[in-house]
Order: C-alpha cells, then sequence, then structure tokens
C-alpha cells in the first residue's frame, strides 16, 4: 500500500485522470479502445451485442437428463442399483424389475423437484443479483456518468469502479488503485489478501476487493474470462455442517447397514437352513426393503417447499438449499453491529477538544479528511461515517475549499484508522477559531511550523477508533494560551496520566451509545516520497467526534422472536465495547461483559470456546476475530449462524454453519451468505428459522416412519424366511407396498409443525433416530409375527391349500394398515400427534388402509400372487392391530417425551 503524493490533486470522481499510471493506463485503455472517460452507452450496446452477456457458464443450470445421470450418484439409488444389477445377473428377473422400478422413479421424482427447486433458486438469485459501478457517457459529447449496472451487462472495454466488498465483476486490467488488496482464493486458493498497484495488472473475475479502491478497465466477459477457462470451479472443501452431519450421516450408516444385510441373510439361511446361493434374491430383497429410497426426495421436497414459501413472502432467499435445514438448527446467532442491528446512517452529535468542551474546528479536520479519502480513494459508495461528518461540517457553513488533497489512507479490515494528507496554502494565516458557534473555515489553522514552502504546508488527519488513533499520538492540543482555543499542531507532550483520562473520555462518550472517532493532526515536511500506514505517527491528537446511529427499527423485535425460538443471539463488531453495550441495552439485550479483540488473542482455542459461550458482545473485532469466535462456538458444540453485512465479516461469514446477509450487504457479502434477507425486516429471519425448523421435522417425521417399519419388516421378513419354505413375500410385492408406502409419505410436507418447532431448534440426532428405529421396529416386528401366528391358526382351521398365496395377501393387508396406524401415531412431535391430523394426512392414511384390505381381493390380487382370506383372519388381525396402535401409543409417549 503507497500512497501516491505526486497524483494531482482532485476534484471530482468523473475527470478520467491518470494518476501516477500515466501512459500505461492510456495504453491499456486504447488496447480495448476504450478511454478514461468509459465507453459511450451506444457502443457498450453494440459491443454487448457482439461479445454476448457476462455471464459464468458454469452458473447455466444443469439440464434435465443430466440431473437424472447425477441422482444415480446418490448413495441409496446406488446401492439399489448394484442390487439390481446382481439380481438380473443371477436371472432373478422378477426382483431385477422391482429394483428398476423403484430406482426410476425416484431418480425421476428426484430430478424433478431438484430441477424445480433449482429454477426457482435461480429466479431468486437474481432478486439480489450483483451490479457494478460503471463509467459510461450517454453520447459522445457528454460528461461520464457513474452508474450501477447488472454485471451481465458489462461489456470489455467498460470503466469500473472497485471498492471494498465488491466482486470483481470481470477480468479487469486496473487503470489506477487506492492501497488495493484483493482476495483471490477462489482462484488461487491463497486466502491472503493480495496488493495491486500497478497500472495495467489483472485483476480476475471471482476475486473480490478486501480493502481499497481501483478504477479497472474491463478485458474480458462471460466465457472468455479466465476463471470461467478454469471450470470446473473448485471452491476447495466447506467444513461439515448440521446438515452434512445429520440427513447425510443418516443416510450412510442405513447404507453400510443394507450392503451389511444381504451377506448376513445368506450366511443366516446356509447356516440355519442349509440353503444355498439360490436366496440371494430374497437376500437382495431384504436389503431392498430396508432402503428409505424416498429419503432424497422427501429432502429436497421438504426443504424446497420451506425455501418457496418464503422467498414468496419476498422475505428471505435461501441460495443453499440444505442452509434452510441448518437454519432451523442454529442455536447461537452471531450478529454484526452496524448497518445491521444499526442503520449504518450515522448522524453527527458532537465534536469535543481534548478536555470535553464543544470544538467546532475538531469536526472540520475530521470532514477535511474525510472529503479527501472520498475524493482521492475514488470509493463507489461512499463510506456512512465520512459522509455524517461531511454533512455536519457543511452544515455549519464550512467546507473545505482552498485545502487540496494530496493523499489518502482509507479504513478497511482490520484497519481502524483512515488519513488524509493535505496540502494547506501557504497563506493562510493562523486566527484558530474561538471553539464558539461561528463557522470555523479551512484556513483557520494555527500556524504551522516547518514544512512551509511555496506549495503551502503539508497537513497529516488521521481520525479512527480512539485506541488506534491515541497509540500514534505523541503530543495533545491544548488551550493553553487561552484566547486562541485549543492548539492543533502543537500542543504539548502526553503523558501517561493524559492518555488515561482521554481513553476515559472516549469511553464515556461510547458509552453514551455514540459512534466514537479520535481526531489527531500532524504537520508534515513537503516530501515527495511515499507515504505508507508507517507515517501515521508522532501526531497530535485534536479530539473526539461522536456520531450517533439509529437502530434499525425491527432489530429489538427480532431480537425477542429469537430468543423466544430458543436461539442465542452475540454481537461481534468492529466498535467500541462501549457503543456496542449500549446499542444492546437498547434492544432489550443484556451485554454482559463485553470481549475485546485483545483478550480473544490471549486466549487459546479451548479457553476460547469457553469465554465465547457465556460472552454477549465482542468488540473491536478484525473480521478474523470474528471467524475466530463463530468456529471457537462451533467447537464449543453450537450450530452457530453469522448475520452481517460487510467486506470485515466475510470471514465470519463463511466459517459459520449458516451465513446470513442482509439485502444491502456489500455484493462478496451476499455471494458469500447461504442466506439472503430480501426484506429491510430483520423479523424475518425468526420465520426463516421456524421454516427451517418445520422442513427438519418432516424430514425427521419420514426418516421416523419409514425406518422403524422398514426395519420391522426386514426382522419380520428374516424370521418368516428362515421357519417358511417359501419367500414370505414375493419381489412384485415388495414393489407395491413400498410404492403406496412412499406416495403416502408424502402427504407429510403437508402435516402441521410440532409446536417445538417454536420452541428450540431441531437437530436430526443420528444416534436417538437409531434407538428410536430399533424399539420400533421391534414393536413393528413383533406386530407382525403375531399376524404371522393368526394366520398360520386361520389358515390350518379353514384348511386352505394355497397357503402361501392367503400368507402373502395377509401379510400385505396387515403391512399397510400398520403402516397406516404409524402414520397417524409417529408424525410429528409429540404433541401433532395428539392433535387431528391435517386432511392429506388422513386422506393418505384411508387410502393406505383400502388398497391394503381391498387389492389382496380385487382382480389385481392374483396377478400379484395374493389369494382372499377367510373372515376369521380379519377379525383376529383387528385384534392384533388393536393391541399394536395401543402399544404404538404407549411407546411414542415415552420415546417422545424424552
Ligand atoms: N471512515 C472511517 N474513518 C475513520 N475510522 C473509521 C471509519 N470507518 C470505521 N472506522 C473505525 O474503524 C472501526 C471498525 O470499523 P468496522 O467497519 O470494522 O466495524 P464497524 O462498522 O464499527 O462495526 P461492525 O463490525 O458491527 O459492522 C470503527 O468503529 C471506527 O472506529
Ligand atoms: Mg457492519
Amino acid at each position: 500500500m503507497a500512497w501516491a503524493p505526486d497524483r494531482p490533486a482532485a476534484r471530482g470522481r468523473a475527470t478520467g485522470r491518470n494518476g501516477t499510471t500515466g501512459t500505461t493506463a492510456l495504453e491499456v485503455l486504447r488496447a480495448l479502445e476504450s478511454g478514461p472517460r468509459g465507453l459511450t452507452e451506444a457502443e457498450a450496446d453494440a459491443r454487448l451485442a457482439r461479445h454476448g452477456e457476462n455471464v459464468f457458464p458454469g452458473r447455466c443450470p444443469d439440464a434435465w437428463p443430466r440431473r437424472f445421470a447425477r441422482s444415480l450418484r446418490d448413495p441409496f439409488t446406488a446401492v439399489l442399483f448394484s442390487l439390481g444389477l446382481v439380481s438380473a445377473a443371477l436371472a432373478a428377473w422378477g426382483t431385477a424389475c422391482v429394483i428398476a422400478v423403484l430406482v426410476t422413479v425416484s431418480c425421476v421424482l428426484r430430478a424433478t423437484g431438484e430441477h424445480r427447486a433449482d429454477r426457482s433458486a435461480a429466479a431468486l438469485r437474481e432478486l439480489v443479483a450483483a451490479t457494478a459501478t460503471v463509467r459510461r457517457r450517454p453520447a459522445e459529447p457528454d460528461a461520464p456518468v457513474t452508474r450501477e449496472l447488472p454485471v451481465e451487462q458489462l461489456v470489455p472495454g467498460d470503466v469500473v469502479l472497485l471498492a471494498p466488498g465488491d466482486l470483481v465483476p470481470a477480468d479487469l486490467r486496473l487503470l489506477r488503485t487506492t492501497g488495493l488488496t484483493v482476495h483471490e482464493a477462489a482462484l488461487t486458493g491463497e486466502s491472503a489478501p493480495a496488493a495491486k498497484g500497478t497500472a495495467g495488472d489483472l485483476c480476475l473475475q471471482g476475486s473480490s476487493v478486501v480493502s481499497g479502491s481501483a478504477t479497472g478497465v474491463v478485458a474480458a466477459t462471460g466465457a472468455d474470462t479466465i476463471l470461467s477457462g478454469a471450470l470446473p470451479q473448485d471452491r476447495g472443501p466447506r467444513l461439515p455442517g448440521p446438515f452434512d452431519r445429520s440427513v447425510n450421516g443418516i443416510a450412510w450408516t442405513l447404507v453400510r447397514f443394507m450392503l451389511l444385510t444381504a451377506p448376513l441373510v445368506l450366511v443366516a439361511s446356509a447356516l440355519l437352513r442349509g440353503r444355498g446361493l439360490e436366496t440371494l434374491p430374497f437376500a437382495v430383497a431384504v436389503a431392498v426393503g430396508l432402503t428409505p429410497e424416498m429419503l432424497p426426495v422427501v429432502v429436497t421436497t421438504a426443504l424446497a417447499r420451506g425455501a418457496a414459501l418464503l422467498a414468496r413472502g419476498g422475505e428471505v432467499i435461501v441460495r443453499r438449499l440444505p442452509a434452510l435445514h441448518d437454519l432451523g438448527a442454529v442455536d447461537v446467532l452471531c450478529v454484526d453491529k452496524t448497518g445491521t442491528l444499526t442503520q449504518d446512517r450515522p448522524v453527527f452529535d458532537r465534536a469535543v477538544d481534548p478536555e470535553g468542551r464543544e470544538d467546532p474546528a475538531v469536526l472540520h479536520w475530521a470532514a477535511v479528511a474525510a472529503l479527501w479519502t472520498l475524493h482521492l480513494a475514488e470509493l463507489p459508495a461512499p463510506d456512512a461515517l465520512d459522509e455524517a461528518l461531511l454533512d455536519a461540517d457543511e452544515e455549519r457553513g464550512s467546507g473545505a475549499d482552498g485545502v487540496e488533497g494530496v493523499a489518502a489512507l482509507p479504513c478497511g479490515p482490520g484497519r481502524r484508522i483512515a488519513s488524509a494528507l493535505v496540502r494547506v496554502p501557504g497563506g493562510y494565516e493562523p486566527g484558530y477559531g474561538p471553539g464558539g458557534p461561528e463557522p470555523v473555515l479551512p484556513g483557520n489553522v494555527r500556524t504551522l511550523t516547518g514544512g512551509r514552502g511555496p506549495a503551502g504546508t503539508y497537513v497529516l488527519v488521521v481520525k479512527g477508533a480512539a485506541e488506534d488513533v491515541l497509540e500514534r499520538c505523541t503530543r495533545v492540543a491544548d488551550g493553553a494560551d487561552g484566547t486562541d482555543g485549543p492548539g492543533v499542531a502543537d500542543g504539548r507532550p502526553l503523558s501517561t496520566a493524559d492518555r488515561a483520562r482521554l481513553a476515559a473520555r472516549a469511553d464515556a462518550l461510547a458509552e453514551s451509545g455514540l459512534r466514537v472517532l479520535a481526531v489527531a493532526v500532524a504537520e508534515r515536511p513537503a516530501s515527495t516520497g511515499p507515504y505508507a500506514p508507517e507515517d501515521e505517527q508522532e501526531l497530535t491528537l485534536a479530539g473526539f467526534v461522536g456520531l450517533r446511529d439509529a437502530l434499525a427499527p425491527t432489530a429489538a423485535e427480532a431480537l425477542t422472536v429469537l430468543a423466544g425460538h430458543g436461539v442465542a443471539v452475540k454481537v461481534l463488531t468492529g466498535d467500541h465495547p462501549g457503543t456496542a453495550a449500549r446499542a444492546c441495552r437498547e434492544l432489550g439485550l443484556d451485554p454482559g461483559e463485553p470481549l475485546t479483540a485483545a483478550r480473544i488473542d490471549a486466549a487459546g482455542d479451548a479457553e476460547l470456546a469457553r469465554l465465547a459461550a457465556r460472552t454477549t458482545v465482542f468488540a473491536r473485532c478484525a473480521p478474523e476475530h470474528k471467524a475466530r469466535v463463530v468456529r471457537a462456538l462451533r467447537t464449543a458444540g453450537h450450530t452457530t449462524g453469522f448475520l452481517g453485512d460487510g467486506v470485515n465479516d466475510l470471514a465470519a461469514l463463511h466459517a459459520a454453519d449458516v451465513g446470513i446477509c442482509p439485502r444491502d450487504g456489500v455484493p462478496v457479502a451476499r455471494e458469500a451468505a447461504d442466506v439472503v434477507l430480501a426484506s429491510k425486516d430483520l423479523t424475518a429471519l425468526g420465520r426463516a428459522v421456524v421454516t427451517g425448523r418445520r422442513s427438519t421435522g418432516h424430514i425427521a417425521a419420514y426418516l421416523r416412519i419409514t425406518l422403524s417399519s422398514n426395519l420391522g419388516n426386514v426382522i419380520a421378513m428374516l424370521t418368516a424366511g428362515l421357519l417358511l419354505p417359501f419367500l414370505p413375500m414375493l419381489p412384485a410385492q415388495v414393489l407395491v407396498q413400498n410404492l403406496c408406502f412412499d406416495a403416502a409419505q408424502l402427504s407429510l410436507a403437508f402435516d402441521r409443525p410440532a409446536a417445538t418447532v417454536h420452541e428450540r431448534p431441531t437437530v436430526l440426532r443420528p444416534r436417538a433416530l437409531f434407538r428410536f428405529m430399533t424399539a420400533f421396529g421391534l414393536l413393528n416386528a413383533a406386530a407382525d409375527l403375531a399376524t404371522f401366528g393368526v394366520l398360520a391358526l386361520t389358515l390350518r382351521s379353514a384348511g386352505s391349500t394355497g397357503g402361501q398365496t392367503a400368507f402373502h395377501a395377509g401379510w400385505f393387508t396387515e403391512n399397510l394398515l400398520t403402516q397406516a396406524l404409524v402414520m397417524l401415531l409417529l408424525r410429528a412431535g409429540r404433541d401433532a400427534a395428539e392433535r387431528r391430523a391435517p386432511l392429506p394426512v388422513r386422506l393418505a392414511t384411508t387410502g393406505l388402509a383400502v388398497v391394503g384390505l381391498l387389492l389382496p381381493l380385487s382382480p389385481l390380487g392374483p396377478a400379484l400372487g395374493m389369494a382372499a382370506l377367510p373372515p376369521l383372519y380379519y377379525g383376529l388381525m383387528a385384534v392384533v392391530l388393536t393391541l399394536y396402535g395401543a402399544a404404538l401409543a404407549a411407546a411414542r409417549k415415552r420415546a417422545l417425551t424424552q
């Protein structure tokens, strides 16, 4: 980062200066047939027609057939598919066909579901699409206009302005830069930001601006960019989030279980019944029976439905579907203060000298620094604090006329001060304004000694966080001479006691709820050498400026709602602990003892995890502090969300389980976030959390019901397989039964959520789920075995000869009826089961029962290998089912209250 003191003073942003980069920048522009004033709109349109839109080819959604092929790679489908191949190899055509139908149905459902989810997600993304700041001219003779343009419309030759937080929208050649550093992790994997200082340097699409600013000209767009050439884009491994841990974790455990089942069945029947390989189709059928083949479909549908509901309200956009599940699991939400809890529209409140007396001169110096940082750093979006200072100073009638900026070094992530080097024309005379109400003119600078030449006096103005400015000060302005008010460039040396007193003054201002900036100045020799942060030394403290930042109107309500939902909120800010604590109190959040960056640095990972769990406010955080706190909370076992809007939040957005960004966040933060709040209303977050929990609830209900009945069936099948001389269920029957189950379960997506979704985070715990599955699977198996007993009894007494077909019919009916019972009793949480099921669920369960009772009796029955049963069977089965229902209800009460 180098200052460029020899750059001509800037008065406006759109003057097309070339700065230090001289001919090189011009050459770059010429090579792209552009100029410093940008393209004309007509030329840009012509180029857009020639080069096409600036879209990243990797962003195009996959075609349907491709999606279909990809869903074959899903673990369940893959296992089913291989089981199908084994059956085909053994010429067990029945089983092979069953499996082929199951695989096709689940792939088609899944591919359509995903296709639809993706299409709406793409449409949603458009709502928060990125724009770029370009400089164009309406027509040839017109002056250039700087405006926001959707990135797709950028063309080679466009002149683009970059500010911190911007995503580089295309491959750019830099024209001029001020302290520019960019993050190129997407391209190089290099996590440290790289400095870019030379004109002609390439700045690649996909990188993001960390600090500083720049003007560049677009060299390549769309498919011609280097990033597009480097496809497929590898974003590096993501830490497994709650979704991967629970849903995927459960899926993989089941896959392993299924893979074990087939060999186990083979070995058992070989040992116990002396059977050989002919049992293989049966073994395969058992493994198929265990598969929750609809899980991927249910997951996609549940999440996509939730995301669509949220988007329809125009409130929340879920950019990555699993993030909706994770949002429901969040138990700690870290929030950035400025711009998120507050409006980031600070208003000047007061300026005081080191003694605490009102002093407009301090505001004036701060405004001078703000003005020249804005001009020289060419920030497309002005800094809110700087704007507020300028407005206030202008209102008081000053204005920085006469003072000329030479160089500026803006603040950025981890840098809490901004400074400007200005030249005060030599003719100005002392007469420092008497801290009274009359406007202080820029010329009212107390005589500065030394460094005055024909070119005037060079003054370095530094403003920023009180601690950071104070530590660079060696003197403090004093009003010792009384008459002229406090001096600025001279003052007296700072004693240790002075430092403590001044720090306390800043703290007091912060605790009154103000954002505080300390202002310091120093005279500098009129040197031409480069200036760097190291030159911000030996300053004289001029005083403090306090600004008031209103709270976001919905913040307090949002925090209350989240607390009611069992989500603990923590505030992570770059601001002063006092300001942050005060804001928290006003929002109804107990700030406790704030933890500052210094303490975070001093703590080891384990200690930080402990500290973080009981702290509410983390202040003076640089980006890496925010990320470290988030990681510490995750290590401590919390599912952690992060809500932030700025470049300084980027690392934390990446580190969190769920990154959330308000709509006004900088583009790079929106791009990093999993969830974007589309409206200003922060309470939407509470609704999004509940929606996430509902989606997880649907997935959990599906898993609970399917896994316990599947396990029950498998146990029953194994037992019957070993006892009976025939297969207890034919492959075609497995298919019909599975299809009926699957179709009925889709109705669960319409179920009412359990009341607990409002109370606490929903997490699918694989271990708890498997315990549930074992207990209820055994219960289910007991009902099946009792049915076998009933069947044996009735068939013997009826003297039936078609034992096998009657057995199949009896078990089929009982299976569908128990499934309907299980659905009604095990659907959502404990309280939902007590209430009446909604219509779709009632229809689905009735449907199951009807099919179960009538199908074996219908003409389809014989085709599927089932025969009618004596009436006695139905009577006895009713007894079995009643007992099963009672046992289920009792067990459910115990299991779900635990
Ligand atoms: N334009 C500016 N000029 C001088 N100092 C600034 C400027 N902007 C910010 N600072 C200083 O840097 C500090 C940190 O700023 P940063 O942007 O990291 O966080 P923040 O905006 O205060 O809070 P949050 O992290 O909640 O968004 C500010 O508190 C302020 O002291
Ligand atoms: Mg912020």
